[in-house]
């Protein structure tokens, strides 16, 4: 069987995988594209040196078929690719919400899926994808794609049941971290920074933080209670903090997220 590996759907997340697949040492021949627009396969040819070819075709050559299209396309693709897929494929979805059971119904008996959760610092090396088996999934699969997913970050196993948690910490976790940059960006701006100032400063502030979270081994409120003096200033930052709700708001965003990632489950609504 070839080694082959297709990307079908080549958006943001799919290119983003792909370009990692390729610093990792896949050689762009052993790697296919799918796109709806011919513009998008030349783009992705210029950069990567990557092919595109149809659905159908990417189903036949490769053995392992990555789906990223949006969760409201799945059905129309699945529909598109199932008389071409044979059932020793391994199908791998990347999209939100989308169980295994929905694969399974549309491709051959048997066919083996595995549901990703990777998130876009996978760009930099640094995503976290998580992993769960559907029915026919065996260790096999599971270590093909973490041999995928490994080199553009961390990857993490999880039973299917706690993908919508996951999607929504994870999938879309880092779009939190970026709004809380704006936002604290926004705040220089009114302490009278200017803003490239604000945002290097707030920026490098997030860095710092993240390094340590991740090196120290130390829980977070062991860190924070590290920033914050006595009778000083960060007291009342987070005093206003806790004023707004903010922690409350927090909890409620990552279950709207986990909400939305369930309704996702039978292909979306639009
Ligand atoms: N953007 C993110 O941070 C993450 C996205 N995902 C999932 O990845 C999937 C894609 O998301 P994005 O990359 O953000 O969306 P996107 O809209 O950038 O990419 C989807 C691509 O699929 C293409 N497409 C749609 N139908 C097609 C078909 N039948 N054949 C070939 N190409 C087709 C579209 O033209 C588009 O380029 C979604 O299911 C999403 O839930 C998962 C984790 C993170
Ligand atoms: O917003 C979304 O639906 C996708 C899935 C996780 C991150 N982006």
């Amino acid at each position: 069987m070839t080694q082959k590996i297709a990307v079908l759907g080549a958006g943001k997340i799919g290119e983003a995988l792909l370009s990692g697949m390729i610093r990792a040492g896949w050689s762009p021949s052993d790697l296919l594209v799918t796109t709806r627009r011919p513009e998008r396969a030349g783009e992705l040819l210029t950069r990567h040196g990557v092919t595109a070819v149809t659905n159908a075709e990417a189903a036949k050559t490769a053995d392992t078929l990555i789906l990223a299209v949006k969760p409201q396309d799945m059905a129309a693709l699945l529909e598109e690719l199932a008389p071409h897929v044979p059932a020793d494929r391994l199908v791998i979805s990347a999209a939100a919400g989308v169980p295994t059971a929905f694969f399974e119904e549309r491709l051959a008996e048997g066919t083996p899926v595995v549901r990703v959760m990777p998130n876009t610092p996978v760009l930099v090396d640094e995503g976290m994808s998580v992993i769960s088996a559907g029915t026919h999934a065996t260790e096999v699969h599971l270590a093909r794609t973490e041999e995928i997913f490994q080199p553009v970050g961390k990857t993490l196993r999880v039973p299917e049941s706690q993908q919508d948690a996951a999607t929504a910490l994870s999938g879309s976790g880092p779009a939190y971290f970026y709004f809380l940059v704006e936002a604290m960006t926004d705040a220089g701006i009114l302490l009278g920074l200017p803003r490239d100032k604000a945002h290097d400063l707030i920026v490098q502030a997030a860095i710092g933080a993240s390094v340590m979270l991740r090196d120290s081994g130390e829980h977070p409120v062991k860190l924070r209670e590290a920033v914050t003096s006595p009778a000083g200033t960060t007291i009342n930052a987070i005093r206003e903090l806790e004023r707004h709700g903010v922690r409350a708001a927090l909890i409620a965003a990552l279950e709207a997220a986990r909400d939305r990632s369930r309704e996702l489950a039978s292909g979306g609504d639009e």
